[in-house]
């Protein structure tokens, strides 16, 4: 499929909040590939976790999975039959297109997309769960629930990878880094507008927390082991091991 290019945002509009509808679905690929640094890092990176993670007979959750690019690495790099994915979105659109991206590739792991809400699934028997830029789209009321029973899921030596865009203790430098990742998106082709038209459309959509907070929800859930594997500016991926 040709990748389209993003330009939501290129035209002046009264803001709506963002969604994850048919017009985000189309150009998504280019979207996050230009606006979140180190995404394809990150991808691969969770393929190598995986290779050391992924357990025997055991699930992988990938939560808020949107076109399904972490599991297509996985399933790309783990060679096995007797594991499966379970790829979650609650985008109806989004798991329309994952659907069938997904069919589209015959790996040896099996891989079931599903359209729900991660809040109302159940989990078992996960020795590897993946919540890769979707975390920080849940109200900050729901995110310790997850965590837990995801900490609850995990087989004794799975691993939760959480990828996040942050926000940084000390507001001086929050700022400076806030201010590369737009350059960041500038040398990626996007105008002051669009960035700005954005940002606005982000606004109480996507709600950062800091690195502490997260460690200390890792800690409340009951994982003793956690640290940060990436990090680029103000986008961050942190693996939790049971
Ligand atoms: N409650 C919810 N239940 C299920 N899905 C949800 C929920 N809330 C939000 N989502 C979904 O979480 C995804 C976040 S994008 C993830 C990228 C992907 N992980 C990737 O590796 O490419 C990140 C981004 O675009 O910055 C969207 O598809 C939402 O529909
Ligand atoms: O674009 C941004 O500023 C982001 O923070 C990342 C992002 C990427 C894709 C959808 C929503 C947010």
């Amino acid at each position: 499929m040709t990748e389209r290019k993003d330009t939501i945002f290129a035209e002046p509009q009264d803001i709506k909040k963002f969604e994850f509808d048919q017009k985000v679905v189309e150009v998504f690929p280019d979207m996050i590939k230009r606006s979140v640094p180190g995404y394809t890092t990150i991808i691969q990176g969770i393929a190598e976790i995986a290779q050391r993670f992924v357990q025997p007979n055991s699930t992988i959750y990938d939560l808020g999975c949107s076109l399904g690019a972490a599991s297509l690495a996985i399933r790309q790099t783990v060679d096995r039959s007797d594991c499966k994915i379970i790829a979650i979105d609650n985008s109806p659109a989004m798991i329309e297109r994952c659907q069938m991206i997904q069919s589209s590739y015959n790996f040896a792991m099996p891989i079931e997309v599903m359209e729900a809400d991660i809040n109302e699934l159940e989990m078992s028997s996960a020795s590897m769960v993946i919540l890769n830029f979707t975390l920080q789209f849940l109200p900050r009321g729901h995110r310790q629930e997850l965590v837990d029973r995801i900490y609850d899921a995990l087989l004794p030596g799975g691993c939760l990878v959480l990828s996040e865009k942050i926000t940084l203790q000390h507001k001086a430098l929050d700022e400076h880094i806030i201010d590369l990742h737009h350059d960041f998106k500038k040398q990626n082709g996007y105008s002051d507008m669009e960035i700005a038209q954005k940002r606005a459309a982000l606004e109480n959509v996507l709600l950062p927390d800091t690195r502490e907070k997260h460690y200390k929800r890792f800690a409340n859930a009951g994982f003793s082991e956690y640290d940060s594997w990436f990090q680029q500016y103000n986008f961050a991926s942190f693996i939790a091991v049971k």
